[in-house]
């Protein structure tokens, strides 16, 4: 049975406190510049409606990961502004939610320098998921199977260890592999050579235009949703359900008697309606950019508070202290 002593020195260890499992919610971006339509929709999207419903939240500017497709110094540090002032302006709230960058937590006070293996990408992932015993990690569909990868890391050193880790759980929003407008056979991607394919939440409203209409569709005119044999058109009618919030029924509806050609309009149009008041905001955001790393170093401070005794725990049931 636990004394009092005992007990205060397991708080003191932060045992208890952590083998308490409590919902966590875990997620990260790359700091490419400004998220695409498939981050937005796939990731951030959800990442807003998640604060309003979870205590514990963290999301995550993960400037290591990004190495591995390297940038000037200079291009990732604006990149890294640019991705805070987005997610803020998308509707991310610092009060209810840890906002960090992920280089900010790692090898600080832990006498270990960055290595290749700390780089190693989907096990960095894993340890961004686990330091903080998340419970769920919002994102799209192609980051499943490195979530997998967290599971398995997860079982496995309970099983060794005991019970320690939970195993997280993805959230994938319905939106969750949002297509290429030049090739629905992939997905939306901010390295995407053609220009045309990917949708940029800063995009002007006439790019947006430019690129919906160029959108790949088929050979029919009619709007219907059937992912497998018509991805081009049910990727746009993803899209808009997405963005308006309504139900792929409903969306299919509105579009009774529009041809794909008017179609991709609307779609466009719903897409600037949705955008236009977050790239006003990011334009404010960015030329206050004490505000954001204000709230970048303040997000790590409360990460940090977080994931210290979980480390800490976590190096002494390895036998490491
Ligand atoms: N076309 C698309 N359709 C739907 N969703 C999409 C699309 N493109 C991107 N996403 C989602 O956007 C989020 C951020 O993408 P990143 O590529 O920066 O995401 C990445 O490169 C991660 N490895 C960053 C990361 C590092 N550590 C983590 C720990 C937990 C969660 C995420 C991370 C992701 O959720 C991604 O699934």
């Amino acid at each position: 049975m636990a004394t009092p002593g005992g007990m205060i020195r397991a708080l003191h260890r932060g045992t208890l406190a952590q083998n308490m499992v409590m919902d966590r919610i875990f997620s990260g971006i790359q700091p490419t510049g400004t998220p695409h339509l498939g981050n937005y929709l796939g990731a951030i999207q959800n990442w807003v409606n998640l604060q309003e419903k979870y205590n514990s939240v963290l999301y995550s500017i993960m400037d290591l990961h990004s190495l591995t497709m390297p940038k000037e110094s200079a291009v990732l540090r604006q990149n890294i502004l640019d991705t805070t002032a987005a997610i803020l302006a998308c509707g991310i709230d610092p009060r209810k939610c840890f906002l960090f960058r992920q280089s900010l937590m790692k090898c600080t006070g832990q006498n270990n320098d960055g290595n290749v293996g700390l780089l190693t990408y989907p096990v960095l992932q894993a340890a961004d998921i686990l330091l903080y015993k998340s419970t769920h990690v919002p994102v799209g569909e192609d980051q499943v199977l490195h979530l997998e990868l967290a599971q398995d890391i997860a079982q496995h050193f309970n099983k060794k260890y005991g019970e320690f880790f939970p195993v997280p759980k993805a959230i994938l929003s319905t939106t969750k592999k949002i297509k290429s407008l030049r090739d629905p056979a992939v997905k939306m991607s901010k390295s995407d050579p053609q220009k045309l394919a990917t949708v940029n939440i800063v995009d002007s409203p006439e790019e947006i235009v430019l690129k919906f209409r160029k959108a790949v569709t088929d050979f029919t005119s009619e709007v219907t949703y059937d992912p497998s044999s018509r991805p081009g058109v049910s990727n746009l009618v993803s899209i808009h359900a997405a963005v308006t919030g309504l139900s792929i029924e409903e969306v299919l509806h509105q579009a009774i008697g529009l041809d794909t050609a008017r179609y991709k309009m609307v779609v466009a149009e719903s897409v600037i309606q949705k955008f236009t008041p977050i790239r006003n905001e990011i334009k404010k955001l960015q030329e206050d950019k004490t505000y954001l790393i204000k709230v970048l170093e303040a997000g790590a401070e409360k990460a940090k508070e977080l994931a210290t005794p979980i480390y800490q725990e976590i190096r002494r049931l390895v036998g490491f202290q």
